[in-house]
C-alpha cells in the first residue's frame, strides 16, 4: 500500500511498472512541473520544445517517455508476432528506437546515467549505449557495440555524424 502512494505522482503517467520500481529506487516521487507538462504529451508522441531552468528535471522529462514508448512499442511487437524471438537462448533484441543528442560529451554520460537508471529493471529487453569516442579512439568497441543494436543510443551530433559516414563507406 505504501508503495502505491509512493509513486501516486508518476503512476498517474501510466508508466511502465518497472519504470516505476527504478524511480521508487532512486527515491523520485513527484513529478516536476516540467515532467507533468511533458510526460503527458510526449506519450501521444506530441513533439515538444521544452525550456525549463537548470535543475528543473528536463532529462527525465524526455527520458521517461522515451522509454515508455520503447517498451510499448516492444509489447506490441511481441503481440504482433505471438512470441518473443530468441537466438541462441539470447532474446533478440529489436532495432534502435531511440537516440538522444547532446552537446557535450558530459552530457552524454550523464543523460545514459539517467536512462540507465530508468531501465534497470528492464534492461533484459532494453539497453542503452553511449558513444563517446573521438575520431577512431573507441571505434573498435563503440562499432561493436551498435552492431549489436541497442535501443537506445545517447551521443554527440558529432559522433553520430561519424558514424553516419563510417558505416556508409565501410
Ligand atoms: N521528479 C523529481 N523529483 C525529485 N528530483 C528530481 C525529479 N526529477 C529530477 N530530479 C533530480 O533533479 C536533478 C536535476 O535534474 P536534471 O538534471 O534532469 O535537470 P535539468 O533541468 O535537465 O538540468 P540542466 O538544465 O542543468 O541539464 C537531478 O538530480 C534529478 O535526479
Amino acid at each position: 500500500m505504501e508503495e502505491n502512494n509512493q509513486n501516486e505522482g508518476f503512476k498517474t503517467f501510466g508508466l511502465d511498472r518497472r519504470v516505476l520500481q527504478a524511480l521508487r529506487k532512486k527515491g523520485l516521487v513527484t513529478p516536476t512541473v516540467v515532467q507533468k507538462k511533458a510526460v503527458p504529451a510526449a506519450l501521444e508522441k506530441k513533439d515538444i520544445l521544452l525550456r525549463a531552468k537548470t535543475g528543473s528535471g528536463k532529462t527525465l522529462a524526455f527520458v521517461l517517455p522515451m522509454i515508455e514508448n520503447a517498451l510499448r512499442s516492444l509489447e506490441m511487437e511481441q503481440n504482433n508476432s505471438g512470441k518473443l524471438s530468441y537466438e541462441n537462448g539470447v532474446m533478440k533484441r529489436s532495432r534502435i528506437k531511440s537516440i538522444i543528442l547532446v552537446p557535450t560529451r558530459e552530457l552524454v554520460n550523464q543523460v545514459a546515467e539517467v536512462v540507465n537508471d530508468v531501465i534497470y529493471f528492464c534492461n533484459d529487453i532494453l539497453s542503452c549505449y553511449s558513444l563517446i569516442g573521438i575520431g577512431n579512439k573507441g571505434l573498435d568497441m563503440e562499432k561493436h557495440r551498435l552492431l549489436e543494436q541497442p535501443q537506445i543510443i545517447v551521443c554527440t551530433p558529432a559522433r553520430l555524424f561519424f558514424y553516419f559516414l563510417f558505416f556508409f563507406y565501410f
